[in-house]
Parts: C-alpha cells; structure tokens; sequence
C-alpha cells in the first residue's frame, strides 16, 4: 500500500473548498492535536504497532524539499511506516529529515525502527510542532489514503517533515 500523490492546503477549511469529505469523519483525525501516535493508541482496544516499510537515504519530492527549504537534489533520511490498530494498518506515515537533523543529540532518528517517532518528539523538551496542513489525495488504487496531514516539527533551525495518510479503515 503506497502512498499517493497529495495536494497540500494550508488548512481543514480551505481543503474543505475543494474536497467536502474533510468535513466527514475523517475530520476528528484531521485535526487531532498532540502525538498522532497516542490518538491512534486510544483508539485500540487491543495492540498497536509501528511496522517499518522503508528507511534510508533517499530522495525527497520537490514539494518536499521545497517546503524543507533544502536543496532539491540533496538525499534526506526517509522514513515510511504503517501505524496498525488491532493489527489493521491505520495510517501511512512518511517523514523526510534532512541531513542537517541528523548530528548530535537527533543521531537516534536513524534508529527509530519500531519505536513511534512521535514518542520522541513528544518525549523531548527542544521538538516544537508547526501549524498542520491538509492533504487531498489523488488514490490510484482501491484502499489507498484520501486525506493526510501533515507538520513540520523544529528543534532550534533544524525541521523535519511528517505526513500522515489516514487509511479508509481508521474512520470508516
Ligand atoms: C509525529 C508523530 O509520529 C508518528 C509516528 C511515526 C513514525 O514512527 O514514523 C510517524 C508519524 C506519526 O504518525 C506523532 O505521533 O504525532
């Protein structure tokens, strides 16, 4: 299950213009404040587990880079993940973190693995959250995200990029 290619607005209501459903029951995931990771774990009634589908170096997406504001042909550390619910996947998460958010004390983004990374960012006192944006998505396959949402997250000048595609189940 991939991720399809998403438009970007700068909120639910200008979003909303274009694609009423943000105003349906995806909406509460939408807008959910505080780590997407404990929202989704209230939501379990028995496990939750972060399942690792890709991590490495790799290239971002113009729009990606652009919004970073790094240059467009530099790698970054990519990171994709399901996030499952009573073992259903839930959301699809991809995060872009630049090499320069990589030294010192943020070398562990390397070695997430399963652990959320919401927990980490949450968990530390020098992660603040920027405003979250809205995503329509174009699906080309049946079960693939329709709506996302996405934020940067800074520490100091340092940003990384995490979006998160809301599968059908996780409102339905
Ligand atoms: C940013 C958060 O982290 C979550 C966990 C992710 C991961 O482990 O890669 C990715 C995106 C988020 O859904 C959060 O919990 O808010």
């Amino acid at each position: 299950m991939s991720i399809p290619p998403t438009r970007w607005y700068r909120s639910l209501a200008s979003a909303g213009l274009l694609e009423p459903s943000v105003h349906g029951p995806a909406r509460y995931w939408l807008k959910v404040e505080g780590s997407f990771t404990r929202a989704i774990q209230r939501e379990c009634h028995d496990t939750f587990h972060v399942e690792v589908r890709y991590e490495g170096f790799a290239q971002p997406t113009r729009e990606e880079a652009r919004r970073l504001k790094i240059p467009l042909r530099q790698k970054a550390w990519i990171r994709e993940v399901r996030l499952c619910g009573d073992g259903q996947p839930w959301v699809l998460a991809r995060t872009i973190i630049p090499l320069s958010c990589l030294s010192g004390r943020n070398r562990v983004l390397r070695n997430l693995g399963s652990k959320p990374l919401g927990a980490y960012l949450f968990s530390s006192p020098h992660w603040r959250r920027g405003p979250l944006e809205t995503g329509i998505c174009q699906p080309k396959a049946p079960g693939q995200p329709r709506l996302a949402r996405r934020s940067a997250f800074h520490d100091g000048n340092h940003s990384l990029l995490v979006g998160e595609y809301l599968l059908p189940t996780l409102y339905r």
